[in-house]
């Protein structure tokens, strides 16, 4: 049996240390099935900073989420033993050493089968969690919700940035060309080279006008016929909300989708053969009574409960 989160019946749910959803520690289990993991880091933002208190925020904004995912038929945190594995120490000061030490952690956090749900942090660190994800499954798939392409190539002649982290994961060979997905995209580029580029490393785009014309059965359709059942990596830029639902983050754009329209997508990736997730640039300072909080929590509950699915053998 797993061991769940804190009963809200018994000890009120704003008692108490945070981890997410109330869960248990990684220590106070025996094994993990699915682990959420913090990465409190931000060195790779190119405008507002804040998102290395992203991790702590959500966990927070997560003490209201309940046992049963009704959207899903799914009791997460019974059908897997779910975790919140704590914050990996990410050294603010030298980005590569930082992104040495998420790779690490992610591939020591994954050695017994356990998924991952990270949450940010800023973008930067989806490549060495892609990185790790790509040791252990080969090249992923992969499904990008966000305003932005973030497949820049660099920013004052830095590489490793929150705009970047794709178009190195291209390079580095850790993703499955055939297979890739912007979810959300909108709002002003540099250029049209921008997504003349994005193009060739074989990305398709749903943009966000996409979502609001064609509707999120459409959408779910193409994406899943982009995926298959290849291996697929599914990482949340919480900037593809629109900012009256998460004005916490660091790089707003105007025109976003709805919370609702995210979690319906996410609903339809039943049965995706999903490997691993996660929830960035959520920056607190810009945030408004927990909007951006509460948003980026239900959406990595269903993510886990998505993970939970698989591991049930439900989906
Ligand atoms: N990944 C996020 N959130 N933003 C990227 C914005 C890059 C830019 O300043 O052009
Ligand atoms: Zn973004
Ligand atoms: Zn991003």
């Amino acid at each position: 049996m797993p061991v769940g989160p804190v009963d809200a019946s018994k000890n009120p749910r704003y008692a108490g240390f945070a981890t997410f959803a109330r869960l248990p520690r990684l220590d106070q289990v025996e094994r993990a099935d699915i682990a959420i993991v913090g990465v409190p880091f931000d060195t790779g933002v190119s405008y507002r900073p804040g998102a290395r208190f992203g991790p702590s925020h959500v966990r927070e904004s997560s003490r209201l989420l309940r046992p049963y995912n009704p959207a899903l038929d799914v009791s997460p945190f019974a059908a897997a033993q779910v975790v919140d594995a704590g914050d990996i120490a990410a050294n603010p000061f030298n980005i590569n050493e930082a992104l040495e030490t998420v790779q690490a952690s992610a591939l020591d956090l994954t050695a017994g089968g356990t998924r991952l749900v990270t949450i940010g942090g800023d973008h930067t660190i989806a490549l060495p969690l892609l990185r790790a994800a790509a040791e252990r499954h080969g090249p992923v798939a992969l499904v990008h919700f966000d305003a932005h392409l973030d497949t820049w190539d660099t920013y004052f002649g830095a590489e490793y940035t929150h705009g970047t982290p794709f178009r190195r994961a291209v390079e580095e060979g850790v993703l499955d060309t055939e297979a890739l997905c912007h979810v959300g995209t909108r709002g002003p580029l540099y250029g049209k080279k921008d997504l003349e580029e994005d193009r060739r490393f074989g990305f398709g785009i749903v943009t966000s006008s996409d979502v609001f014309r064609q509707g999120v059965d459409e959408v779910v359709d193409k994406i899943r016929q982009r995926v298959g059942n290849r291996p697929v990596y599914v990482s949340i830029d919480i900037d593809v909300l629109d900012p009256a639902h998460a004005p916490g983050t660091g790089t707003p754009e105007a025109g976003g989708l709805t919370s609702r329209e995210l979690l319906e997508i996410l609903r339809g990736f039943v049965g995706l053969n999903l490997i691993g997730a996660d929830v960035v640039e959520v920056a607190p300072a810009y945030d408004h009574a927990e909007l951006t909080g509460v948003a980026a929590s239900h959406v990595a509950y269903d993510l886990v409960s998505l993970l939970a699915m698989r591991h049930g053998g439900q989906a």
